[in-house]
């Protein structure tokens, strides 16, 4: 067993770039929204330096990217954040895949009688769209979408909340995220971190925010 199991009782996954690879809908979604308003498409490449801080930075970054003056972008973000979350809402999980090894990961933990959780910075309303289209629903005890409180990661709220949740110490768990937002609300909410390389981290490797494991993939913890 991969030594971080060791004392862990939950298994607190990230979902964008750690279970799924969401890209593709992500950036499809992006640029339609863009095109409506008129504005260059981004494509994937620019998209996947943006994910990780929820669906409003990711349209705020984009905006920035084309080349929008400050009061401008701040005049036209929530109209754009509209536009972007009616077109991902329309194809959510259709070019999404499952990372390799997750599947294997979860029946692995269900049966050691781990459980398991999910925290995400995206929208919650996305969450059960695309957990049912992989049939991954039911291995998760609690799910939590960026816009369940005030503050999302790396602001450690959302993991404390989940363990208070499921009442189980920050101690016993372990957060497993492709980015450094998941590992600084690991960190500091008292929770040990593993970090996979795969996702996206805003184009940097997340080994430089010094997460307690790191695994190739999530086979590593079958
Ligand atoms: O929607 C995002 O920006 C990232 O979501 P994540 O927290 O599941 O990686
Ligand atoms: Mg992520």
């Amino acid at each position: 067993m991969h030594p971080a199991l060791s004392g862990t009782t939950l298994l607190i996954y990230d979902l964008d770039g750690t279970l799924v690879d969401s890209l593709p809908d992500l950036a499809y979604a992006l640029d339609r929204a863009f095109e409506q308003a008129g504005l260059p498409p981004p494509g994937e490449t620019k998209a996947a330096r943006w994910i990780g801080n929820g669906t409003r930075m990711l349209v705020r970054r984009a905006l920035l990217d084309a080349g929008l003056a400050l009061p401008e972008v701040e005049a036209t973000l929530e109209r754009q954040l509209a536009r972007f979350t009616t077109c991902y809402g329309e194809r959510v999980c259709v070019n999404s895949r499952l990372y390799p090894g997750v599947r294997a990961c979860l029946e692995a933990q269900k049966q050691r009688g781990i459980r398991q959780a999910i925290v995400t910075n995206k929208p919650g309303a996305f969450i059960a769209p695309i957990l049912e289209t992989f049939s991954i629903d039911g291995f998760f005890s609690l799910t939590l979408g960026g816009d369940a409180l005030a503050e999302k990661k790396p602001h450690p709220a959302p993991l404390l909340h989940l363990c208070a949740t499921l009442d189980v110490a920050p101690a016993q768990a372990l957060m497993v995220g492709d980015s450094r937002n998941d590992v600084e609300a690991g960190k500091r909410a008292g929770i040990r971190t593993l970090a996979v390389p795969y996702g996206y981290n805003h184009g940097e490797p997340v080994e430089a925010s010094q997460p307690d494991w790191m695994v190739e993939s999530l086979d590593q913890l079958v």
